[in-house]
């Protein structure tokens, strides 16, 4: 199994490589070339099995042979063994043909814990065995930087450094990232929003000397292993509801793209999805540029849903590449648009994007209704982001196919605003309740890429 770039000049690698260099060097995202396919009776195979051995079975054709069978079990084994529920994503139903798949029993409590503590087991592996350290860089609006953290902290081989955007993300993520001890561990906090953090985070990646000499490697969704942990739990629950004989739909509240890609990426591989719908808040880029072609930057605002305040959504370079038929040149160009301001997608690929994308945008006050709703109606907390995922898989959603909607983080983690909807505070899980009196750690840092790099190379262990 090789890896391409989106925009086709850089070498293709093998599944380890692609997994430790994180963006291309042609500045594009690596997908697999040719996508593995699973039949119906492979489909059908995995019911009624463990979360773990669908994770074996959906994953081991893309990692080719960068770990044996056993290796690759035991370090699924390992990645989900903390999960604070036997099921690791179970399903809720919320109404007739209306699920709530739960990705927030893991460690951080968001979904992003189910491909950031199997990348540990991965990288810790493979570091290992080549002897290598490596130092991490990370641009987070809350979730991927607390998950990072969690699941390379203490590690030896690795050094992991965290932009998060100063002032704009939940306490309880805060201090996620900020609490723990571990020297290897550097919480930053950038002056800006989270695509600030993220063009610093590819123009470092962009920066060949800066890479080279302190080894960079990326764990947000630029990292294809990110994705592919996350096109397991489509499989699991899509099994669970009959497929393949059984069309799913899935609702998924987005900002950078990288979990409703697992979602395509799941249907390309076979599974039988209907519809695969985008749901955002007021930072709308995706909604709008799928109701209208146009992928033009706004300003960002911030919401009560702050993981998903995005308008450069770094994945839906990927979903434009298999709309524009895998041709690179015509992703390099839009995404030189794109610097500029902006691009319009070509009316054949737009309708490739509405062949299997719908999208829906939720407003700040339709979002604390529908906390308030689904606590009343279903009995159900949400947080902010899985609310705007309901709200929207109601208002689109064929009764007739089963909707499955993407819980993508603890209510716990977003105290305040749940609170203010609902009158609830969630309390924290036990695991976690002295949060609050950890004693915390980070650096204020300018948006800027020398001080950046600066800072980072001094920090690294000698
Ligand atoms: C809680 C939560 N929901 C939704 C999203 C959006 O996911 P994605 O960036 O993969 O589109 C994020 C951030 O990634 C998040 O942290
Ligand atoms: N919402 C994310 C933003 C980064 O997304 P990623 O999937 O590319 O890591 C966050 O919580 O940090």
């Amino acid at each position: 199994m090789r890896y391409i770039s989106t925009r086709g000049q850089a070498p293709s690698l093998s599944f380890e490589e692609a997994m430790l260099s994180g963006l291309a060097r042609d500045g594009g995202l690596y997908v697999p070339e040719a996508i593995p396919q699973m039949s119906p009776e492979d489909i059908r195979a995995l019911q009624g099995l463990s979360y773990e051995e669908t994770a074996f079975r959906v994953m081991r054709p893309f990692v080719g042979d960068t770990f044996d069978d056993a290796t690759f079990r035991d370090l699924i084994d390992r990645a989900y063994a903390d999960f604070g529920h036997n099921a690791r994503a179970p399903l809720k139903q919320l109404a007739p043909n209306h699920f709530l798949l739960e990705l927030f029993h893991g460690p951080t409590l968001a979904f992003k814990d189910f491909a950031m503590q199997l990348i540990g087991q991965m990288f810790e592996h493979v570091l290992t065995r080549n002897g290598n350290r490596v130092t991490i860089v990370g641009a987070t609006s809350g979730d991927t930087g607390s998950a990072a953290i969690e699941a390379f902290r203490g590690l030896e081989a690795v050094d992991v450094f965290i932009l998060y955007p100063h002032g704009l993300v939940s306490e309880v993520q805060r201090r996620q990232m900020t609490t723990p001890a571990e020297a290897n561990v550097h919480a930053l906090a950038i002056d800006g929003h989270f695509d600030d953090a993220q063009a610093r985070l590819k123009d470092m990646f962009n920066d060949f000397d800066f890479r080279d000499r302190v080894r960079l490697a990326g764990v947000n969704s630029i990292n294809w292993a990110r994705v592919l942990a996350q096109v397991v739990y489509y499989f699991t629950a899509a099994a669970s509801l009959g497929a393949p004989d059984r069309k799913v739909s899935f609702t998924v509240p987005t900002g950078n793209f990288g979990d409703i890609f697992a979602g395509y990426v799941a249907k390309r591989m076979g599974l039988p999805i209907d519809r695969l719908v985008v749901a955002t808040n007021q930072n709308d880029i995706l909604h709008r540029c799928l109701t209208s072609g146009d992928y033009t930057k706004g300003e960002v605002v911030p919401s009560i849903s702050p993981s998903m305040d995005i308008q450069v959504s770094s994945n839906f370079e990927r979903a434009l590449f298999y709309a524009y038929g895998q041709d690179g040149a015509a992703v390099a160009q839009l995404m030189d648009e794109l610097k500029a301001g902006g691009f319009s997608v070509s009316q054949g690929a737009l309708q490739a994007l509405r062949e299997d994308f719908a999208s829906g945008r939720v407003s700040e006050e339709e979002t604390s209704a529908m906390i308030r709703q689904a606590h009343a109606t279903m009995g159900e907390l949400l947080c902010p982001h899985s609310a705007i995922g309901v709200k929207v898989a109601e208002d689109k959603r064929d009764p007739a196919v089963p909707m499955v909607t993407l819980a993508t983080a603890h209510p716990a983690k977003f105290p305040d605003a749940v609170e203010a909807a609902s009158q609830i505070r969630p309390p924290l899980p036990k695991r976690m309740e002295d949060l609050y009196d950890r004693p915390e750690r980070l650096t204020r840092v300018a948006n800027d890429l020398k001080a950046l790099e600066t800072l980072i190379e001094e920090r690294i262990a000698p």
